[in-house]
């Protein structure tokens, strides 16, 4: 059985007061629950909820990371750095990041391999665009994408993994895939899984779906059978829609 993950994507939002005050509103009702709920947050913000969430079940996530260690690569942050504060959960391959800082597959699966050698668990996106679903590519550009993420990643460190399957075309556009197709996507990826690894792995990985989620939908959402949560954006930025969503 594997435990439901709901996260919350902040991306470009909140000062680390807003944040704080977004994370104390919270706190109460995630401790109530099974499942587990993860905030990602903005760079500037970890340290400060990382105290504010000290000693609840509220995980800490950051948005990206770089994959060397060091060095002259300005604006960069490292996994360790991440450790550092306390980060346990890094989203990586946003389609927003593969959009408008052109990363590739390539770049995703060595942050995915960074992230897994400092002890960090990757929340891995992967996610068609309306042209590809159109043109019938969703099922190759997901495999492609899961595959060349995971390149070189041993089973042991897969388990580890979570991944987001968001179709791009239901991010932020209030459009959501029905939960029928999405699953019928995420059980697409948990066969990938089970030809990069084994059976066990795949029943093993945790897939969310990304996109548009509220509280009006999570529920049917999180009732289909491969579906075991919730990557969410604008939802997760109010305390009474994310817990509506945490909820479901
Ligand atoms: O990372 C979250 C996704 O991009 C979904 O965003 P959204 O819930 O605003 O559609």
């Amino acid at each position: 059985m594997r435990r439901p993950i709901i996260a919350g994507n902040w991306k470009l939002h909140k000062t680390i007061n807003e944040a704080v005050t977004l994370v104390n509103s919270i706190i109460d009702e995630v401790n109530k629950t099974d499942v587990e709920v993860v905030v990602c947050c903005p760079y500037t913000c970890l340290s400060e909820v990382k105290k504010a969430l000290a000693g609840s079940k509220l995980k800490l996530g950051a948005q990206n990371l770089f994959w060397e260690d060091t060095g002259a690569f300005t604006g960069e942050v490292s996994a360790e750095m991440l450790k550092e504060i306390g980060v346990e959960y890094v989203i990586i391959g946003h389609s927003e990041r593969r959009q408008y800082f052109h990363e590739t597959d390539e770049t995703v699966n060595k942050k995915v391999k960074k992230a897994l050698e400092k002890g960090l668990n990757p929340i891995l996106c992967v996610g068609e665009t309306l042209e590809e679903r159109e043109a019938d590519k969703t099922f190759n550009v997901v495999k492609n994408q899961t595959l060349l993420a995971l390149k070189d990643v041993s089973p042991l460190d897969a388990s580890k993994i979570v991944i987001a399957y968001e179709p791009v075309w239901a991010i932020g556009t209030g459009k959501t895939a029905s939960s029928q197709d999405a699953n019928t996507v995420i059980s697409y990826i948990r066969e990938v899984l089970k030809e990069i690894y084994n059976d066990d792995i795949s029943e093993e990985i945790r897939i969310q779906y990304g996109g548009s989620v509220k509280p009006s939908n999570a529920t049917e959402i999180m009732q289909e059978s491969d579906i075991d949560g919730a990557l969410v954006g604008g939802a997760s930025l109010e305390a009474h829609q994310f817990l509506g969503i945490v909820n479901f």
